[in-house]
């Protein structure tokens, strides 16, 4: 089965959106095969933002990221990976079209509701990142 790797933001659970985003998730067909809330710690979020970490808006990225607790979830179904990326619509939310969940959720290119993995490749390297393959439903 196919599958994701997803982080419910700070901004999503500071105004308390999970249930609504994880509502268009399960709505598109897709099911929870792992979910567990956590803070992230700065050793964490250089490893996950390893790609932007000599971009200027880094230090931002990861002080938001760690400013509360966040929920990593695994989500599976068929296609989910392109699929949760669609259905979040494109990073800066500004041009995040209505219906996306960006686009009628999110703020800006960093208060963007949600991560999720943009290949089968980042979603295995990132979940087991987060959780224990027992963690993991099959
Ligand atoms: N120009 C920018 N200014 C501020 N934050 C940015 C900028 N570009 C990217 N980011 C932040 O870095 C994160 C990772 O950027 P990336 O290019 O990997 O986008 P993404 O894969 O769509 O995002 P995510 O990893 O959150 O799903 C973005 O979600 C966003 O929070």
């Amino acid at each position: 089965m196919d599958k994701t790797f997803v982080i419910f933001k700070p901004d999503c659970m500071a105004k308390g959106l999970v249930g609504q985003v994880l509502a268009r998730f399960e709505s598109a067909g897709f099911s929870i095969a792992a979910a567990k809330m956590i803070q992230l710690t700065p050793e964490k979020l250089r490893e996950h933002y390893a790609h932007v970490a000599d971009k200027p808006f880094f230090p931002e990225i990861a002080e938001f990221m760690g400013s509360r607790p966040v929920i990593v979830a695994v989500l599976k179904g068929e296609g989910v990976v392109a699929k949760v990326r669609d259905l979040l619509g494109p990073t800066d939310s500004t041009k995040a079209p209505a219906g996306t969940i960006r686009g009628d959720l999110g703020e800006n290119m960093m208060i963007n509701v949600c991560h999720a993995s943009d290949s089968d490749e980042n979603a295995q390297i990132e979940t087991d990142r987060f959780f224990d393959p027992a963690e993991v439903l099959g």
